[in-house]
């Protein structure tokens, strides 16, 4: 028997992280430390050649937050790590800034140049996920230019960055991933032609602790 696969919108998703965490109690980042270690693992799992030098690309929301988290459980795993700031570390979530702080510990190596890129043999995308709020432009869209441009495969977290969580659509430039992993739910704009197109591989990490409504 083949179970569907629940699929939901950026609206749908957000309730759901707001139930978890509001009315069931299970704290963020224990969300973000579970999601993190699926996308570590599917990480670990690709060919050892893959994982020479790891950029990790960090948005300034819980995405980014997933991203440095992913860094540090990376580093931990023996994995060379770097992280490619798109802001100033101090414009960040709550949550974003507590992984700062982890990835500070462990003194992973920092930049904002994205000439950082050229070194990577995986880059992971932790730039926008459902939080994407409207179309991508400057700093923004040339990051996500040079990651496409990059020779290495891009891993996105959540989403890739700049796509429409609900139609899939670019909103003006979106990362063209080699796999997404999609946490709790599969989103609808990954289910779209332009989606698929620009998501690769999809995996689905459904045992991150989100509840039902
Ligand atoms: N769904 C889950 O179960 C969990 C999801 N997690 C991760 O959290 C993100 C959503 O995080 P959020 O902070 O709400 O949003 P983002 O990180 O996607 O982005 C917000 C950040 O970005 C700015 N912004 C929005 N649009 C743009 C733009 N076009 N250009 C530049 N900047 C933009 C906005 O102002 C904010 O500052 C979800 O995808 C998951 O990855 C949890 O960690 C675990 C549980
Ligand atoms: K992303």
């Amino acid at each position: 028997m083949k179970l569907m696969t629940k699929v939901v919108t950026a609206k749908e998703m957000q309730a759901l992280d707001r139930h978890t965490i509001e009315e069931v109690g299970i704290p963020a980042l224990v969300l973000m430390e579970r999601a993190a270690l699926a996308v570590a693992d599917h990480i670990l799992a690709l060919p050892k050649e893959k994982r020479h030098q790891v950029v990790v690309v960090v948005g300034n929301g819980n995405n980014g937050g997933d991203g440095l988290a992913v860094a540090r459980l990376l580093h931990l795993a023996g994995t060379p790590v770097k992280l490619l700031f798109a802001l100033p570390p101090t414009q960040a979530s709550e949550a974003n800034r507590i992984q700062q702080h982890a990835c500070a510990y462990y003194q992973l190596p920092v930049t904002t140049d994205p000439a950082v890129l050229s070194e990577a043999t995986l880059i992971v995308d932790a730039l926008l996920g459902i939080g994407i709020a409207r179309p991508v432009e400057g700093h923004y869209a040339d990051l996500i230019d040079a990651m496409n441009q990059a020779a290495a495969p891009i891993v996105a977290i959540d989403l890739p960055s700049g796509m429409n969580t609900d139609t899939g659509e670019a909103m003006g430039i979106a990362v063209t991933a080699a796999s997404t992993v999609t946490l709790a739910y599969l989103k609808v704009g990954l289910t779209t032609p332009a989606g698929e197109a620009q998501a690769g591989h999809i995996i689905v990490a459904d045992h991150i602790g989100i509840y039902d409504l």
